[in-house]
């Protein structure tokens, strides 16, 4: 789950393009990178760190153009180094840059393919540089005038070629902007527009309806699963929808955790989704312990707080901020190694214990993954002087990696694999512990959008949508990607094999 945004614009597209950035910035907080073009040349800046660290004045200033794409990386592939951070860039056909959330799951023979068949050099672990090549390659089997068909041709191949989960933004010089999704549409993608009197439209395309919102951009929608766009750098957009047999399966863990509350994926406000989420909740908690005796509802800072106002207003419990979050750390969950993780927790939360003394609690979490969080919040809890510490999390357990885009890639790094809900709530500490059934969570999405017939909830299921998954490759990704092997091979590369810039690039 990166962050991805292109815009084509009637002035300068750098500002515009960074201030998004920062409004996905928690898609992705491992390396920030930004392409722009300008007269057929392409213009880059890219590097770890958070978008405010990645970007200064002297950066700003060389990024020319109207047009430009962006990139939030949160690493799914290869490892977090700075060549692996993006856009890619290749320069034929025409000169593509391409921005990439997902992970394609036939990297390995994709990579291979293009070496030996389309006679096309990867240099890095990523697989966004083998879909930008494997994009790269369709296109250059058309004319030397590119129309939108041909582009739209491309992308088909591109689907029959690419398993996985993409959402993706590429910028071909001299032409426009292209964005497509996988066929299954498992990452997000919208696109909006700006009217601008006596100018011409002017177009962005995002992982989240938020980044639109604060750039006075108006939503439009999604990109359908399978359907591509192209914006030309005139303004003229042309749709089309690109896959053989499209049928929508977003990833749920979007409503879960990864999106922001105040955006709307798929037609489904995850605001409202996230509410629903703590009414069923209260609903489940109802049913299994009507003799509850909680004394206050205490939610986990920050995602769960939208449902566990809507279960204690459910459930009729005072609820409480007892957990302050320092505002300057990030997200835990998306950190790349389990120390950080855990030495972030303890620093980002502290307890507030008058609202623990003596009390029964509830906490809330949207999920519980690795069991990080929960077990030293569990603990806080205990040390604050609760009586009893019940948890409670707004998605069922997680048991299975993840595949499409979201580094869950080892089962045993997953606190609930083989384990019962009671075996659970032992190993982090807590006196009781309940968890949303799956088919109410799936009700929570569908009520937003009932054209939304499922979802991939592959990580509650161990069923994958895109029908591929078999326990070689996910043993193949649990031995490459679990921590101790990405502690192990992550070293910082910071030798950027990457297009010259004018001036030199950091
Ligand atoms: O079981 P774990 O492996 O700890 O993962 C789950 C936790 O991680 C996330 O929080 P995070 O700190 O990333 O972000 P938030 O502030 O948006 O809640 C999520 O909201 C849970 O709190
Ligand atoms: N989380 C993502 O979307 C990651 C994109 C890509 N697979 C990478 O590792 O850079
Ligand atoms: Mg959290």
């Amino acid at each position: 789950m990166c962050g991805i945004v292109g815009i084509v614009a009637n002035s300068s597209v750098n500002q515009a393009i960074y201030d998004a950035l920062t409004v996905l910035q928690h898609r992705g907080q491992d390396a920030a990178g930004m392409m722009t073009c300008q007269d057929g040349r392409f213009f880059l800046r890219k590097s770890n760190g958070l978008v405010r660290d990645v970007f200064r004045t002297r950066h700003m200033q060389r990024l020319h153009g109207n047009v430009g794409i962006g990139h939030v990386r949160y690493p799914t592939a290869g490892s977090s180094s700075e060549a692996e951070s993006q856009p890619f860039y290749v320069n034929s056909p025409y000169g593509i840059a391409l921005a990439h959330n997902g992970n394609l799951t036939n990297s390995k023979d994709l990579a291979e393919e293009l070496f030996t068949t389309d006679l096309r050099h990867i240099n890095t672990n990523s697989d966004s540089e083998v879909l930008l090549n494997v994009f790269a390659h369709e296109l250059g089997k058309h004319s030397l005038k590119l129309q939108a068909g041909d582009i739209f041709d491309a992308i088909r191949r591109v689907h029959r070629r690419c398993r996985g989960g993409y959402a993706a933004i590429a910028m071909i010089s001299g032409l426009g902007l292209v964005a497509f999704r996988d066929p299954y549409g498992i990452r997000p993608a919208v696109f909006g527009k700006r009217e601008n009197e006596g100018e011409k439209t002017e177009y962005m395309v995002a992982s989240e309806s938020v980044a639109l919102d604060v750039l006075g951009f108006e939503l439009e929608r999604d990109i359908a699963p399978g359907e591509a766009i192209f914006i030309d750098l005139e303004g003229n957009i042309f749709t089309q929808q690109c896959a053989d047999n499209a049928t929508p399966r977003p990833c749920i863990f979007e409503h879960v955790y990864l999106a922001r509350p105040d955006s709307i994926m798929d037609g489904i406000h995850i605001h409202k989704s996230r509410m629903r989420m703590g009414v069923k909740l209260a609903e489940k908690i109802m049913r299994e312990r009507p003799e509850h005796g909680i004394d206050v509802v205490i939610p986990i800072p920050d995602t769960s707080r939208t449902s566990a106002l809507e279960l204690a207003h459910h459930l009729g419990v005072t609820f409480r901020e007892g957990f302050i979050k320092n505002r300057y750390i990030g997200r835990t969950f998306i950190m790349p190694g389990q120390k950080e993780r855990k030495k972030s927790v303890r620093q980002k939360l502290n307890a507030i214990d008058l609202e623990f003394k003596d009390r029964n609690v509830l906490l809330v979490d949207d999920s519980i993954v690795r069991g990080t969080t929960c077990k030293q919040i569990i603990q806080m809890a205990r040390d604050a002087g609760a009586k009893n510490v019940y948890f409670a999390s707004a998605a069922p357990a997680v048991r299975y990696p993840n595949v499409y885009g979201i580094d869950m890639p080892s089962a045993d790094e997953l606190i609930a694999h083989n384990r019962t809900d009671v075996e659970v709530a032992e190993k982090i500490g807590a006196d009781w512990l309940i968890y949303q059934d799956l088919d109410d969570l799936i009700a929570c999405g569908v009520e937003g959008n009932a054209d939304i017939k499922g979802f991939d909830c592959s990580v509650f299921n161990g069923e994958y949508v895109t029908g591929d998954i078999d326990q070689r490759y996910l043993d193949r990704i649990e031995a490459e990607r679990n921590d101790s092997a990405k502690a192990g091979s992550d070293v910082k590369v910071d030798a950027v094999i990457d297009m010259h810039n004018d001036v030199a690039g950091d």
